[in-house]
C-alpha cells in the first residue's frame, strides 16, 4: 500500500507542481494516473521512489515513511519503466536486464539466468539476449525495459507513459501484456498516461488529475464513465461529446452477438446478446455506454 499524506512539491523556480496530494494506492492493483500535460502525474510518480523529493507531506509504503529509508536502496527496490526505454546502448540486452541485480550483489551467472527467464516472461525470445538495444524494435525495447524493471522482483512497478512512443498496434500488444503480467506477478503497478482510453483499459482504479496534482475524480473506469464527477471530468473522458455512446447496429452479427457502433456508425465492437444490459432490446432500440472501445472482448 502506498499512502500519500498531503504531499506537495514546489520546484526551486517556484512552480507548485503538486499541492497537498492525499491518496492511497492499494497493494496488488493497477492504478492509473491520467491527466493532461503538466498536471503533476510524473512528479507524483517520481516521489514514490524518491527520484524527486517532496517539499511537504509524507509518503508511506506499507506504513513506513519513505523519508526514513535509504534513497538509493529504495529506488533499487522499486521497478521503474519510462517512455524511452532508457536501456544502456553499449550493453547487450541480457546485461541491461541484469544491471541492478548485479549492482546489488547477485552473482553474474544467476543474474544472467534470471534475465533470460525474464525476457521470456515479457514475451521476448531469449535469443535476443545477445543483441544491443539498437538492434531491437521500439516495442521490443519497451519489453526489455519492463524485464529490467522486474529483475529486482519489486513489489511496486512505476510506469511513466511506457507505451507513448510505440505505434498503436504494438501499443495494444504491450497493454495486453502488462495487464497479464500484473495479474500473474501480483505487483502494485502505478501507471501514468495522458491517454484516457489507455487509463480505462488498464486501470483497476483510475485517478483523473487537474493541474497541481488535484484529483478531479477517482474510481473504477465504470464508476467514472457512469457518473463523471464534474464538467471537467465529463469533458476529459469525452462523455459530453457522446464519444463513447454506442448503439446496437441493425447489421446482423453472429448468433448470440450484437454489433455495436459509435455515433458515426463506425463499428465499435461486439456484445453478447444475452448480456443482461441488453435483455429485451432490439437493433437501434437503445444505446449503451461502453467502458472503452474494447467491446470486442465482451
Ligand atoms: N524540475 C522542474 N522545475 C520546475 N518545474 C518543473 C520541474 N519538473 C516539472 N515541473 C513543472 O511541474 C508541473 C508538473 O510537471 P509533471 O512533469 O509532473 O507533469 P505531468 O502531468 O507528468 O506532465 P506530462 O504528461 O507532460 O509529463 C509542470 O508545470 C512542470 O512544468
Amino acid at each position: 500500500m502506498i499512502e500519500f499524506r498531503e504531499v506537495s512539491k514546489q520546484f526551486p523556480d517556484g512552480t507548485l507542481a503538486v499541492d497537498k496530494f492525499s491518496f492511497t494506492i492499494p497493494s496488488r492493483r493497477l492504478v492509473v494516473f491520467v491527466g493532461s500535460s503538466g498536471c503533476g502525474k510524473t512528479t507524483i510518480l517520481r516521489m514514490i521512489n524518491r527520484m524527486i523529493e517532496p517539499t511537504g507531506g509524507q509518503i508511506l509504503i506499507d506504513g513506513e515513511d519513505i523519508a526514513d529509508r535509504d534513497a538509493v536502496k529504495l529506488r533499487r527496490s522499486i521497478g521503474y519503466v519510462m517512455q524511452q526505454s532508457g536501456l544502456l546502448p553499449h550493453r547487450k540486452i541480457v546485461e541491461n536486464v541484469a544491471t541492478v541485480p548485479l549492482l546489488t550483489g547477485v552473482p553474474k551467472k544467476k543474474a544472467y539466468a534470471d534475465a533470460l527467464e525474464l525476457l521470456n516472461t515479457v514475451g521476448l525470445d531469449p535469443a535476443l539476449a545477445n543483441r544491443y538495444p539498437a538492434q531491437l524494435s521500439g516495442g521490443q525495447q519497451q519489453r526489455v525495459g519492463v524485464a529490467r524493471a522486474l529483475a529486482i522482483d519489486p513489489n511496486i512497478l512505476l510506469m511513466d507513459e511506457p507505451f507513448g512512443a510505440v505505434d498503436p498496434l504494438v501499443r495494444a500488444e504491450l497493454q495486453t501484456e502488462i495487464t497479464r503480467l500484473q495479474k500473474e506477478l501480483d505487483k502494485t503497478v502505478v501507471f501514468v498516461t495522458h491517454d484516457i482510453d489507455e487509463a480505462f483499459l488498464l486501470g483497476d482504479q483510475v485517478v483523473i488529475f487537474e493541474k497541481g496534482g488535484i484529483i478531479a475524480q477517482q474510481g473504477t473506469p465504470d464508476e467514472i464513465l457512469a457518473r463523471p464527477a464534474s464538467d471537467f471530468v465529463a469533458e476529459f473522458i469525452g462523455a459530453d461529446r457522446g464519444k463513447r455512446r454506442l448503439s446496437v447496429s441493425d447489421v446482423p452479427a453472429r448468433d448470440g452477438e450484437l454489433l455495436l457502433v459509435d455515433q458515426y456508425g463506425h463499428p465499435a465492437g461486439l456484445l453478447e446478446s444475452n448480456d443482461p444490459l441488453l435483455a429485451g432490446t432490439g437493433p437501434k432500440s437503445r444505446s449503451v455506454s461502453n467502458k472503452t472501445d474494447q467491446a470486442g472482448d465482451a
